[in-house]
């Protein structure tokens, strides 16, 4: 069983080459479900962990056929029955200077001694904040149980969050364990929650439930449990139904404001993908290759 919310009907899996993770597509909608699977402690993420969820991400967001990624935990721990969509980084393998491959982790014992030596103390839990910031397609995190420290960044990240009602718990512990995600998971926290509410999640440290999540604007509804993952796909399902341009311009749009020049950027180059669309770009272009002067005047000025 992957998870007790996971419905096998719905879901064909991309690949069981992970330890970590698990990673489907959608039968009937073009959606992904990528799952945390270390239920035994609520979902922390090792580096192996980061890496694994990295590599299905970036697949994701390569597939042309693919509108939508859910990313969830699976559950509940076969220990005690806890629920957990990500506890963050596992406290058990950090080092000096960042989480450490060790034991049956993924140590990239192939790579090159240089890599190796590269990765060392691992923070790299960010690179798949970014991902999921510049993912060309709606993430939604559909959060079962804990979402803590670095995973409670995580659902901040996220495009949408959709919470079990019964179960889902946001908790910053990130000064307990002197950590501190001073980039989206607080930041961006502030944009949502505003300042007062964010600083308090950070500063005080109480765990808040999705009803409260909802009520604070860092979640977008609480579900019953039961059926949190089939409203996850009905929600993708609403979502991959429309423009895949119009859906990834205005979530490089929505994002603009807060990324600076970055933002731009990526708004931009998918502009300049839309501009090279157009009879006039092509002009542009085989004017050059047929060495002539372009023939912009048959182009008319826009307003
Ligand atoms: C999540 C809890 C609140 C759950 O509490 P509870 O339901 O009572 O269960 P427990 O009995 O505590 O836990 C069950 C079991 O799981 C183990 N466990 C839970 N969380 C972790 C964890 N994060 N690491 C390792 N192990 C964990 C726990 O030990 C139990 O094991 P047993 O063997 O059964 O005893 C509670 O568990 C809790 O508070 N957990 C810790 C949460 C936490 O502090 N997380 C880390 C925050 S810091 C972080 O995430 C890194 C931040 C980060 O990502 C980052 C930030 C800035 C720059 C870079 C980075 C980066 O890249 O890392």
């Amino acid at each position: 069983m992957v998870s007790e919310l996971f419905d096998p009907d719905r879901w064909e899996t991309v690949t069981d080459e992970f330890d970590d993770i698990t990673y489907h597509r959608g039968v009937d909608v073009p959606v992904v479900r990528i799952a945390f699977d270390r239920p035994e402690v609520r979902n922390a993420f090792r580096p192996g962990t980061v890496d694994e969820l990295y590599a299905a991400l970036d697949h994701a967001r390569k597939q042309a056929d693919i509108g939508c990624v859910l990313l969830t935990g699976n559950g509940p721990s076969n220990k005690d029955g806890g629920w957990a969509f990500c506890s963050g980084g596992d406290q058990s393998v950090r080092g000096g200077s960042g989480y450490e491959y060790r034991d049956d982790d993924a140590a990239g014992s192939d790579d090159d001694p240089l890599v190796r030596e590269a990765k060392a103390g691992r923070l790299h839990i960010l690179e798949v904040q970014r991902l999921i910031r510049f993912m060309p397609k709606p993430v939604v995190a559909v959060v079962p149980g804990w979402a803590v420290g670095g995973g409670h960044s995580l659902h901040v990240i996220c495009d949408l969050t959709l919470a079990s009602k019964q179960h889902a718990k946001f908790l910053q512990t990130d000064p307990d364990v002197a950590s501190f995600d001073g980039g989206f998971g607080s930041a961006y926290l502030a944009r949502q929650v505003g300042q007062k509410k964010a600083r308090e999640i950070f500063f005080r440290g109480k765990t808040y439930s999705a009803d409260e999540a909802v009520e604070m604007g860092m979640a977008n509804e609480a579900i019953d449990h039961e059926s949190l993952e089939s409203v996850a796909i009905e929600w993708a399902d609403e979502m991959t139904q429309k423009s895949p341009t119009a859906m990834r311009m205005l979530k490089y749009a929505f994002n603009l404001a807060d990324d600076g020049m970055v933002g731009q950027q990526v708004f931009a180059g998918e502009a300049t993908r839309l501009g090279y669309m157009t009879d006039e770009a092509k002009e542009g272009r085989d004017a050059f290759l047929e060495k002539r002067e372009p023939r912009f005047r048959e182009f008319p000025w826009h307003y």
